[in-house]
């Protein structure tokens, strides 16, 4: 059953200056539970659909909506808003505000209200589950992107959001990282926190994606599971998005051979499959 948590109707957004809105009038449901990935060129508009879905941005026409609850810019409804919805940004350096790694995951908790020893629990379970404890009092600036990256990502999940938007996640990760913060959603994931990631990995996306948003110049194109969006080989091509690696693979094998199973996910499938046979 598709639950919506989050919903966009026709909304659009134009940088004050901007002759061209770089979100057009979109529609789209990101469904509770879900794994999303944001597809798209540079530029066609997938942080500002960030920014937008986190209360950011403040949509021109059209309406934002939690669980069918509209979204009204006023202090205090953004402030909930945010707690529930928590975005890491693409470039950590944007979030992170304090001087230690300790200091910056406390200051949200700050703002949430909660007693000095609630804070301090939760200080210490987001140190362990992100594996930051030896870090906890190294100056920020003391810390390789990676690492500022993972306490970026702790400070929102301190806030413990029902949805977390990721924007473009694993840029610059080499891939023992990667591998290491795909652990970490798995985990905030399976703990029941949806999640959406803009990303050019495509890679990645098929990979880890169960819904696939593809955008094109700030406009809708397809929103759709994901197995369904890369199936759509031509419309990736008009687009000139091109293919995960795997996909390319599996369509270079015999297609007598291919209809025999489904296309593989990961590549042990794919390793597992040719074994078969
Ligand atoms: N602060 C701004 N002022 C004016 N225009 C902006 C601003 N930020 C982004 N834009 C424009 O809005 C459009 C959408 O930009 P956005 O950053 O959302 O794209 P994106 O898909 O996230 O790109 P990328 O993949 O490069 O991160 C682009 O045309 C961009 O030039």
């Amino acid at each position: 059953m598709f639950s919506p948590l989050l919903e966009f109707q026709a909304v659009s957004y134009t940088y004050p200056g901007a002759t061209q809105p770089a979100i057009a009038n979109l529609s789209l449901a990101i469904a509770a539970g879900q794994k999303t990935a944001i597809l798209g060129h540079n530029g066609c508009g997938k942080s500002t659909l960030l920014f937008l879905a986190d209360g950011l941005y403040r949509c021109r026409s059209g309406t934002i909506s939690w669980k069918g609850e509209r979204l009204r810019y006023q202090a205090p409804i953004l402030n909930l808003w945010r707690q529930r919805i928590g975005l890491a940004f693409q470039d950590p350096e944007q979030q992170l505000v304090a001087a230690t790694v300790a200091e910056d995951i406390s200051y949200g908790l700050c703002n949430l209200s909660l007693s000095r020893d609630e804070v301090a629990q939760r200080l210490h379970q987001t140190l362990r589950d992100f594996s930051l404890q030896d870090l906890a009092d190294r100056p920020l600036h003391h810390l390789s992107l990676g690492q500022k990256r993972r306490v970026a990502l702790a400070g929102v999940m301190a806030l413990q959001p029902e949805l977390l938007l990721l924007d473009e996640p694993t840029a610059y990760l080499d891939r023992l990282q990667t591998h290491h913060l795909l652990a970490e959603l798995d985990r905030i994931h399976a703990s029941g926190t949806t999640i959406v990631m803009a990303t050019h990995d495509l890679d990645l996306a098929y990979s880890w994606a169960d819904w696939a948003i593809v955008l094109n110049e700030g406009q809708l194109v397809l929103s759709e599971p994901a197995q369904q969006v890369f199936a759509q080989v031509e419309v990736l091509n008009q687009l000139q998005l091109g293919m995960p690696t795997l996909l390319e693979c599996w369509y270079a094998l015999p297609a007598a051979w291919r209809d025999r199973y489904p296309p593989p996910r990961t590549i042990a499938q794919l390793i597992a499959r040719l074994r078969a046979e």
